[in-house]
């Protein structure tokens, strides 16, 4: 039996949750500072961040292209890129995360050539990484594709890049590239997620100049010289919305400690039409016990929608979590998923548990709430359904069992210590001792 399906959670439901939790620092930050700290040839600390699995295979295929990489205390890397040898990628590690792809404009930047085995990450629909290279060829590279991608570039040239959708990692990878470019970039339509953001100022701290960060047009003036960093990632705005979740379908009283308030406020507008406020004090986030739980209606009544887009709308990675969120909540809504053609499929998990859901098609669910969840065995499709799923059985009745825990643990760390830390029932067993 794979590894991968070796550890399950063993979940008591029911139990009310109390207490302090601090959020780890963003994965999807965290993928391409790290890459980006390629890019000089000189020491990079990077402080927070989170001990996930995406991020040790990373540091794994970062560590077979000859850079020093090493882990200094729990959540601290210390990358030292003196040399990069420009090899293939290879192939078991690029295919098991997204963010192996990140290392296309960093290689490019340092080494001239990429050999790149398809990325893999979650299954949530096509990926499409079209406009990763749309972006690189007009900044002056070439790309042939067969089995793998190989990508050369004798010299990289500032251009006019107007992406073809704002993609988070086109957007990443043509950062890094333009950073290594000669003269100016302006990238248009670029994406402005907060992970974009960290890594824009991470890029600045090493010497890069980049005007527009937080909006969709960035002007790059490339080709400064690299020197060395320490960096802080920020916190994850995707792990702030579980919490959000968790504490309001456990119905209990949570404070999210120094939770990046600055990137909430379209996650707090969605959790605000399922009827669920949280306060901001400082910048923690508190979440009180008691919700009125109720839908808020569209003017007239009419049937409200939560949809995701990219930044600064509802973020696609906390739409799982709202749809657990909502069967607890009184009324319909409608949850559109614009982004991903897969992402809604696990809903056929909450249904089997009790929940009143029409899945319309793969983009639109219909969810009418509240209803009692059954406990479950639960299979864990992707990072952020098998988070939903653990939200689930938290606030089901009876004991629950999740499957292929190693999918929930790709994004976040330590989850079950750290929910049992807030009085959470969930047991780590390993499938082959268990029955
Ligand atoms: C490692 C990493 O950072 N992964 C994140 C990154 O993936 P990733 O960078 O792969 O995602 P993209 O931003 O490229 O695109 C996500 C999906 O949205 C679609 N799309 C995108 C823009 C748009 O205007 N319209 C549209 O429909 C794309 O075609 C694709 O199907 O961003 C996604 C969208 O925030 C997140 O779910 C992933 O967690
Ligand atoms: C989709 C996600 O990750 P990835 O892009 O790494 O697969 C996610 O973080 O929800």
């Amino acid at each position: 039996m794979p590894a991968s399906h070796a550890v399950q959670f063993v979940v008591e439901g029911g139990r009310k949750l109390s207490g302090s939790i601090r959020p780890s620092g963003n994965k999807n930050a965290a993928l391409p500072i790290v890459a980006g700290a390629l890019l000089t040839d000189q020491p990079v600390v990077l402080e927070n961040v989170p001990r996930i699995r995406d991020i040790e295979t990373l540091v794994e295929l970062v560590r077979s292209l000859g850079v020093s990489i090493d882990w200094d205390g729990r959540n601290t890397l210390r990358i030292h890129a003196k040399q990069v040898v420009p090899a293939e990628l290879d192939r078991d590690l690029s295919r098991k995360i997204r963010g192996s792809i990140l290392l296309a404009g960093p290689l490019l930047g340092r080494a001239g050539r990429i050999v790149l085995p398809p990325p893999g990450g979650d299954v949530i629909g096509r990926r499409r990484l079209d406009t990763h290279f749309l972006a690189l060829e007009q900044l002056g590279a070439k790309f042939s594709l067969s089995d793998v991608f190989e990508i050369e570039a004798s010299e990289l040239r500032g251009a006019e890049v107007f992406l073809d959708e704002p993609s988070v990692t086109g957007t990443e990878n043509a950062l890094m590239a333009a950073v290594m470019a000669k003269g100016t970039t302006v990238l248009r339509n670029a994406a402005s997620e907060p992970h974009v953001q960290d890594l824009a100022r991470f890029l600045m701290s090493m010497g890069a100049r980049i005007d527009g960060i937080g909006s969709n047009q960035m002007t790059v003036y490339g080709g400064q010289p690299l020197h060395g960093t320490t960096h802080r990632i920020g916190p994850d705005h995707i792990e702030v919305g579980s919490f959000i979740g968790l504490a309001a379908v456990t119905q209990s009283h949570l404070r999210i400690e120094s939770a990046g308030v600055e990137h909430l406020k379209s996650t707090l507008m969605g959790f605000e039409r399922l009827g669920i406020e949280c306060e901001v004090d400082g910048d923690d986030l508190v979440i009180p016990e008691r919700q009125s739980r109720k839908i808020q209606s569209d003017l007239g009544g009419h049937i409200p929608t939560i949809s995701d887009q990219p930044w600064p709308a509802f973020p696609a990675d906390v739409m799982s979590i709202a749809i657990v969120t909502a069967t607890q909540c009184d009324g319909i809504v409608m949850m559109h998923e614009k982004m991903f053609e897969s992402r809604m499929f696990f809903v056929d998990k909450l249904i089997g548990m009790g929940a009143r859901i029409v899945l319309c098609d793969p983009h639109r669910a219909l969810v009418a709430g509240p209803s009692k969840l059954r406990a479950s065995v639960l299979e864990s499709p992707d990072i952020r359904a098998g988070m939903a799923m653990l939200l689930a059985a938290l606030c089901a009745e009876g004991t629950s069992v999740i499957n292929n825990v190693s999918q929930i643990e790709r994004g976040y760390e330590r989850i079950d210590e750290r929910l049992k830390a807030l009085g959470a029932s969930i047991e780590r067993v390993d499938e082959r001792r268990h029955g």
